[in-house]
């Protein structure tokens, strides 16, 4: 018996939640949100779905934390999004008062496995893990990584599934290339696309999108139930998400490509070139200082 808990019912909490249910995998889902009545009339929304499916998936909106703390999986994209034109860190202050207040809050399984989603997405993890102990990952760059792949497929002419590789380091714009995954048809990529511009395609598509959508929703909506299903039906896929990295005194998350399904790991860092290997650690150490620098702003939180 799976059940998998959703502490946000917005945009991207409604997207990821409907996807995991459409795929019929999950006994019990648990849909939290602090907006009175919202999760509740999402329910009967997910109630009609899995009718129409002939799905027996048992769902339950409430507005009650407490109600989310038998759950296995616990997706968690509460918090604001960003504006067009913002970067995903300064949402930095406001989404950690209320992911520390989560963290604080929710009664907790010892054993559940927590996905944060809400941005920036990584060091929202890597608070979330500090302050509740509990085991819990990111959503990373593994949204990045079927960008870099649909870009790809689409400049080349070639299908999708013909197109391997991964992006790495923090979600958003200091994430990066690992250019020595890429692969077309399982050879090398090499000098088949231009570079520069696949870069500037996967760090500018998601600002483009929010500026005439207002957000990102089906991508990422679609990706991170891949995520889910991964671990709950322990599939062990190999996906760029951000686990926990201990670097100095704190607890870092950051991506690269890593197995992933009832646990996480082994990690697949060490068959990365060298070059690689050097902008993930460059990542960990820019992710820290900025990490250390805004923990301290929220001394009355943390
Ligand atoms: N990781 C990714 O790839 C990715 C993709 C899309 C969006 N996001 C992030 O996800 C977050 C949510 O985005 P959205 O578009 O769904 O925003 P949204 O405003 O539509 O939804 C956010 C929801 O969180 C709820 N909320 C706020 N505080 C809460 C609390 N304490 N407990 C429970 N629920 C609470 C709000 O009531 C709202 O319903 C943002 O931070 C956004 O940047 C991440």
């Amino acid at each position: 018996m799976t059940t998998i808990g959703f502490i946000g019912t917005g945009k991207i909490g409604q997207t990821i939640a409907f996807n995991v249910l459409m795929g019929g995998y999950t006994d019990e889902a648990i849909l939290y949100d602090i907006i009175p009545d919202l999760p509740q009339k999402f329910e009967h929304e997910l109630r009609h779905a899995l009718a129409s499916r002939r799905l027996r998936t048992e769902v339950m909106g409430t507005n009650s934390l407490e109600d989310v703390s038998s759950c296995d999986v616990i997706v968690i994209t509460a918090g604001k999004p960003r504006k067009p034109g913002m970067d995903r860190r300064n949402l930095f202050v406001e989404n950690a008062k209320i992911i520390a207040g989560l963290a604080r809050e929710l009664p907790k399984r010892n054993d559940a496995i927590y996905i944060m989603v809400s941005n920036p997405v990584d060091m929202m993890a890597s608070i979330f893990m500090k302050l509740s102990g509990k085991y819990t990952i990111s959503t990373g760059d593994q949204v990045e990584t079927m960008r870099l792949r649909s870009y790809i497929a689409k400049v080349l002419k070639v299908p999708v599934n013909y197109v391997g590789g991964y992006v790495g380091g923090e979600h958003g714009d200091d994430a990066v290339v690992l250019w020595s995954t890429v692969s077309i048809k399982d050879e090398p990529v090499r000098d088949k696309v231009n570079k520069e511009e696949v870069e500037k395609y996967v760090k500018d598509i998601p600002g483009d999108i929010i500026k005439v959508m207002g957000g990102t929703t089906w991508g990422p909506g679609t990706i991170i139930e891949e995520i889910v299903r991964s671990i709950v039906l322990n599939e062990n896929k190999v996906m760029s998400i951000a686990f926990p990295h201990y670097f100095e005194d704190e607890i870092v998350h950051i991506s690269e490509p890593v197995v992933v399904g009832s646990k996480i790991g082994p990690s697949l860092e060490s068959l990365l070139d060298e070059k690689d290997r050097w902008h993930l650690i460059s990542a960990t150490k820019d992710f820290y200082t900025f990490y250390k620098e805004s923990l301290g702003k929220l001394q009355i939180v943390v």
